[in-house]
């Protein structure tokens, strides 16, 4: 750790929010429960159920989200390393959430805790009937006194429906379950200026919101190439559910206990707007967008300023390859993205109607086109503070 780096005074404070989660999600890195060679480290694990096993008998109610199911399977599999190829990174996933999930049952067995695997994928998180079902296993799991350990479910999981880090993952889970707070645990202590190990990186205390982010140097995985998203994916998470009413502490393992009691260690996120819904949420931090539509000045401010549909007189260009349904980012005419939104309209349909009123639409190409291109409830606003 840098000598130079210093806590934020502003941080310093007790963070009841934190303390008083009566349900929190708890995510752990594989850097957090692997050795330096990559396999799995349980003393590192049995400490982490100690504190879980711990918060659980103080009265609260924990989620953890595990990573480690590659790390652990490679020692078995005679890796040396973490494959680079989706196939062998799915086998090692088979092999290791087994011994994963073996060695949480042991360690959570001293506090007569019994783990329930929940393993995710993208889909299941993103699709409102699959969204219902993976709520209603977790809350239930909850009820029966269960700890519900999620991971990705790594051995099916392709390339194209992959969260690939557990970040965001949790921070679904924490949306969906309606947690209080999330704690994101990791190899290291908090979000810093710069690389955590380069001198005059600053620990950074407390973020109020993206702005804060501005001037850091927020970096790829550390030396150990354990873990996969690096602190980017864990702000991301940490910024999109303050984005949604709940706040979240980044820090290390070690300091996991002290981070549920509310002290002022790592970085605490600060609440940035309520609750939004999961679809929005969805669209706002998550959706990979097939392409962009770019719209004049007089829709600009109707979706700004009056909250409105995305009418085909206002659009200008569009570009990308993308079908109706699919989600797209809207450019205004300095190029600049103000909102993404699910297009009704696929890129070949939409040229035929730029610049076009919904009355010329429907003589011109028949009633299907009189609809909006984005419909308000399909649409979130990513440039103005408290967007919808
Ligand atoms: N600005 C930064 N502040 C803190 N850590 C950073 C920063 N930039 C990059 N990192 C690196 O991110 C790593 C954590 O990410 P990762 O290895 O994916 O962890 P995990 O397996 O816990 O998810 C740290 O070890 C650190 O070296
Ligand atoms: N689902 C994967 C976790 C992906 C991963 O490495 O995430 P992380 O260590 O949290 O950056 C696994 O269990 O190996």
């Amino acid at each position: 750790m840098s000598a130079a780096a210093q806590v934020d005074s502003s941080a310093g404070s007790f963070r009841d929010d934190i303390a008083r989660a009566r349900r929190i999600v708890v995510k752990v890195g594989s850097s957090s429960l692997t050795t330096i060679d990559g396999g799995l480290d349980e003393a590192k694990l049995i400490a982490l159920t100690d504190v879980i096993g711990s918060h659980r008998s103080a009265g609260h109610e924990v989620i953890l989200v595990s990573s480690g199911a590659i790390a652990a399977g490679l020692e078995p599999m005679g890796l040396k390393k973490r494959p680079r190829d989706l196939a062998s990174q799915q086998a090692a996933a088979g092999v290791g959430q087994g011994l994963l999930m073996a060695a949480y049952t042991r360690a959570l067995g001293r506090y007569d805790l019994v783990p329930g695997q929940v393993l995710l994928t993208a889909d299941d998180l993103i699709r409102r009937t699959q969204y219902k079902n993976a709520q209603r296993a977790i809350d239930k799991l909850l009820a029966l006194g269960t700890l519900p350990i999620v991971n990705e479910n790594d051995a099916v999981a392709t390339e194209e429906i992959r969260f690939g880090d557990n970040d965001r993952l949790a921070a679904l889970v924490a949306h969906l379950a309606h947690a209080d707070a999330l704690v994101l645990l990791s190899d290291v202590d908090a979000l810093y200026s710069g690389p955590p190990d380069q001198p005059g990186s600053r620990l950074i205390g407390r973020v109020h919101g993206p702005s804060d982010l501005d001037d850091l140097a927020i970096g790829g995985v550390g030396t150990a190439g354990t873990g996969t998203g690096g602190m980017a994916t864990k702000v991301d998470a940490a910024i999109m559910v303050a984005d949604s009413g709940i706040p979240a502490v980044l820090t290390s393992a070690p300091q996991a206990a002290s981070a549920l009691a509310g002290q002022p260690v790592g970085t605490y996120f600060a609440v940035t707007h309520r609750r939004r819904g999961t679809r929005l949420l969805w669209l706002r931090h998550l959706a990979r967008t097939f392409g962009s539509v770019t719209i004049d000045r007089g829709a600009e401010t109707a979706l700004l300023s009056r909250g409105t549909s995305l009418l085909a007189a206002g659009v200008t260009s569009c570009s990308g390859d993308f079908e109706a349904g699919d989600p797209v980012e809207i450019r205004n005419l300095d190029d600049e993205v103000i909102a993404r939104g699910m297009s009704n309209f696929s890129s070949d349909e939409l040229p035929l109607m730029f610049r076009s009123t919904t009355e010329e639409l429907g003589t011109r190409l028949g009633n299907d086109y009189r609809k909006e291109v984005i419909h308000r409830n399909d649409l979130v606003l990513t440039q103005v503070s408290g967007g919808r």
